[in-house]
């Protein structure tokens, strides 16, 4: 259900675009594995991860669907494992209670976001924990809390040369060889590496047969449906992941089949162009009135952040358009009662997406009833407003001036748009289809724009400028002379503080 400012004809001409940017071709290059991420060179197959469930023939090349099914079978061989208690057989150790899933990004967001998404089927047989950030905190809390006998720690990492990740998963290897009195054979069993980058986590001290694939045809951002998920399979066993990726399957089939005036991510992609290149809103906002998915619009900010935060076109030349707006979100109804007021009387008008939930997991009907009550209230208040003269009927008290007064301040404009998504129930297989249709919505807007979705070497030169700052903070003062002027005076403030300790 959408209240987006479109009318027929606007919506016709969108779509005439589409046409003439070829979506459908588009589509179906990617969907067939053909190399769309042109400044890498590579496919975007995140679809033939999932092509099992679908119902309409993969086109995408036998030996990647071989590839993935033969990797399928090895996540479910350890998630049974880990249900039945058997994992001593796979190398495992004996015992898993908590499973410590590090990775950063797409390696962290996606899973995570399912993790805590499914909590009603999970099957209880591990605690899982993530750990993304480079800060020690988190990483020294979980050391202190977990035991490490019984701890499985997965490596995440496409690239596996991720600082977050191996310095997070160098402090965990140093934690069991310890808990093994020196032993690191017998604490590289507790390590389970899922990489595109095989060596390097058979380097780090992962043993060859705890290494799942990936694949350098899997974007980090859409990952979730790989082995990188492996913690969603080890949190609500093999069956149920499998229904994630039907779920995301039936959405692939519906963006194959259906012409883009019925095609949900088209119609998605197409309210999104008109509300940032037509009406000129500079963000978009993601509100899940489910605290399960209170993560959606974090995972969301780097499938379209990341894919579509691009100043040039695929090809080089120059954007005829502004590209990404700015995502953010939280849940429903905590943020009516933080940001709301802005989204309502701001001067900035926010079109935003509401994720509602009609069928609860729980008996408490009258909270439900509640939640979905603000969320059609919301909705319905950005759109409808409150004219001044409604509002001056309300207020009753003071002189006439200052009823006018009052009656401005309590004006609503209205008219600010907004599109309401509604699960049937909040299960594997509908959060499967919801995170496609993001995806899909991507990669139209991705080809409206003429932009490559797939890349992002916007985070490179950060990362680069960290690993040379390192050493200028460990006192090379050769190395911190290379820096800006206020580079330099960070780090000098921070060695002077450290040494006044
Ligand atoms: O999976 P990794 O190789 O460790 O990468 C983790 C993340 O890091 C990068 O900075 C990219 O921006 C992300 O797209 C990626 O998901």
């Amino acid at each position: 259900m959408t209240r987006q400012k479109l009318d027929v004809a606007a919506l016709d001409a969108l779509g005439a675009l589409a046409e003439a940017r070829g979506w459908r071709a588009a589509r179906d290059a990617m969907f067939r594995g053909e190399a769309i991420n042109t400044s890498e060179r590579r496919a975007a197959l995140h679809t033939a991860l999932r092509a099992g469930g679908s119902r309409l023939p993969s086109p995408a090349p036998a030996a990647v669907r071989a590839e993935v099914a033969a990797t399928l079978e090895r996540m479910a061989h350890i998630a049974d494992a880990v249900e039945t208690g058997e994992t001593a057989a796979l190398g495992l150790p004996e015992t898993v209670t908590d499973v410590v899933h590090v990775g950063i990004g797409g390696s962290d967001l996606g899973p995570r976001l399912a993790v805590e998404a499914l909590a009603p089927y999970h099957t209880g047989r591990v605690r899982c924990h993530f750990l993304p950030n480079v800060d020690g905190d988190a990483t020294s809390t979980l050391m202190r809390r977990l035991d490490p006998r019984r701890t499985l720690v997965l490596l995440v990492s496409k690239s596996f040369g991720t600082q977050e990740t191996l310095l997070n998963g160098r402090a965990l290897r140093a934690w069991l060889v310890a808990a093994h009195d020196g032993d690191a054979e017998a604490a590289a069993r507790h390590f389970i590496a899922v990489s595109a980058n095989v060596e390097a986590a058979v380097a780090f001290g992962v043993p060859r047969n705890h290494v799942l694939p990936m694949w350098d045809w899997v974007g980090g951002r859409y990952s979730l449906w790989s082995a990188v998920g492996l913690v969603i399979a080890l949190a609500v066993g093999m069956p149920r992941f499998r229904e994630l990726l039907e779920g995301a399957a039936h959405m692939d089939d519906h963006f194959r089949e259906a012409p883009w005036q019925d095609n949900l991510p088209v119609l998605l992609a197409l309210a999104g162009i008109w509300n940032r290149n037509a009406l000129g809103y500079p963000s978009f906002a993601v509100i899940a009135y489910a605290d399960r998915l209170r993560e959606l619009y974090a995972h969301l900010q780097q499938v379209e952040m990341e894919s579509l935060g691009k100043r040039v076109r695929a090809d080089g030349g120059a954007l005829a358009d502004a590209t990404v707006p700015v995502l953010w979100g939280g849940v429903g109804s905590n943020v009516q009662h933080a940001f709301f007021q802005a989204l309502h009387q701001g001067t900035d008008v926010v079109p935003v997406d509401f994720v509602g939930v009609v069928r609860p997991d729980h008996a408490l009907a009258d909270n439900h009833d509640a939640l979905l009550a603000n969320l059609l209230a919301q909705a319905a208040a950005l759109a409808l407003g409150k004219t001044r003269e409604e509002a001056l009927a309300e207020a009753s008290a003071g002189d006439a001036a200052a009823r006018e007064a009052l009656a401005v301040q309590r004006t609503f404009p209205g008219d600010r748009p907004s599109s309401v998504i509604l699960l049937d129930a909040l299960t594997p297989h509908s959060l499967g289809m919801l995170l496609a249709l993001y995806e899909h919505k991507v990669f139209v807007q991705g080809c409206l724009w003429g932009v490559n979705a797939f890349d992002q070497w916007g985070v490179e030169l950060g990362k680069t400028i960290a690993s040379a700052i390192l050493p200028a903070l460990d006192g090379d003062a050769e190395a911190g002379a290379a820096f800006d002027p206020s580079t330099r005076a960070l780090i000098e403030a921070i060695q002077a503080r450290r040494e006044a300790r």
